[in-house]
């Protein structure tokens, strides 16, 4: 049974790590040791509420210096996130006949569960992980396609879901501001989509030679990431991998490459991975934001003119961005490029 794929059902059976898990030298962690990311800005938005200007300039520079920063106090019920990671453990704990109907090697299916990257049967080296990945916004359209099991799912991970788009919502609107953009200007089209992807990295052999996720960037406009408390994420600055620490209660904010594209590159999009460790299990929540499917994605005019500036990049569909990003392998930056006017 082709579910026999998630690294789950088989890795506590290997002692060594099968050869289409190991990662060219260049492309792998090695026994470098990777110095923990001590700038990380951890933005308080408690404080946003009685001095806003100062939280927003944190968070601009933080997007301008790294695409990459943590919230703490940031209004999503403690309780809920302590749920939502225990329902997502429990379902990926679940025995193999109750997932059986949501693993699919089809990326076209709205709900699945799956492993390595989006498309298993055409890479040449999987990562290491298990994904199970749906559409979460608006709730009422997607939630009967989600897991049936555990019971609570839908009612924990639906709640979650709202939450957490609240809360992008708000960071959007703290950065429309900083960036001077008309008042919700990351409205409905810019928003729209929004997908809830849990991950389970199994302890894995040999950490230096695997990945779970290897180096992207997102390509949508914001994700949310909740990392409990075990590390693996890591962030590329100048040329050097750093340790993205866990933090209680907080949520990891990158920006995606729609948003460095819409800011007309002031902000930067964060170039990450995810490392194996060999001694636990390691959860993780990302949501995504993402922008309609039907918009053109352009640097935004406003912007341009209160700079007067030209802008870097060309207009673009979503449907040929995410085209060239499949071509790039994923790779960001060489995605970019080929929307980037020559000046
Ligand atoms: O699991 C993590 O720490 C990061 C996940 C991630 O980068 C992604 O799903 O795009
Ligand atoms: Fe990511």
């Amino acid at each position: 049974m082709v579910m026999e794929n998630l690294v789950s059902s088989w890795c506590t059976t290997v002692k060594s790590l099968p050869q289409n898990y190991v990662f060219p030298e260049d492309a792998r962690p090695g026994n470098k040791i990777v110095p923990i990311f001590k700038n990380c800005p951890i933005i308080d938005l408690e404080k946003a509420v009685s001095d806003r200007n100062n939280a927003i300039q944190q968070i601009l520079q933080a997007c301008q210096d790294y695409g990459l920063f943590q919230v703490i106090n940031h209004g999503v019920c403690e309780d809920l996130i302590k749920d939502t990671i225990g329902i997502v453990k429990e379902f990926f704990n679940m025995p193999n006949e109750d997932k059986a109907s949501l693993y699919s090697l089809d990326p076209q299916k709205s709900c699945r569960l799956y492993t390595s990257s989006f498309d298993y049967a055409r890479e040449s080296i999987h990562v290491w992980r298990d994904v199970l990945k749906h559409p979460s916004h608006p709730l009422e359209e997607w939630v009967d396609s989600w897991p049936p099991k555990p019971s609570k799912y839908r009612d924990v991970v639906g709640k979650y879901s709202v939450e957490v788009r609240n809360l992008s919502l708000r960071i959007l609107g703290m950065i429309c501001e900083g960036l001077e953009l008309k008042p919700r200007y990351f409205g409905d089209e810019l928003t729209g989509v929004q997908t809830l992807l849990s991950n389970h990295y199994p302890p894995c052999p040999d950490p230096s030679l695997a990945l779970g996720i290897s180096k992207h960037s997102d390509p949508y406009i914001i994700t949310i990431l909740y990392q409990e408390n075990i590390g693996g994420l890591q962030v590329m600055k100048d040329g050097q991998w750093f340790g993205v620490e866990p933090v209680a209660n907080a949520f990891v904010v990158n920006i995606g490459l729609l948003l460095k594209v819409i800011s007309n590159g002031k902000l930067e999009s964060a170039e990450h991975r995810v490392v194996t460790n060999s001694k636990e299990s390691r959860y993780t929540i990302a949501s995504f934001i993402n922008t309609r499917s039907d918009i053109v994605i352009e640097p935004a005019k406003a912007l341009l003119e209160k700079n007067d500036c030209r802008p870097l990049y060309r207009a673009f569909s979503l449907k040929d961005f995410q085209q060239t990003h499949k071509e790039h392998r994923g790779e960001g930056e060489a995605t970019l490029e080929v929307f980037k006017i020559e000046g």
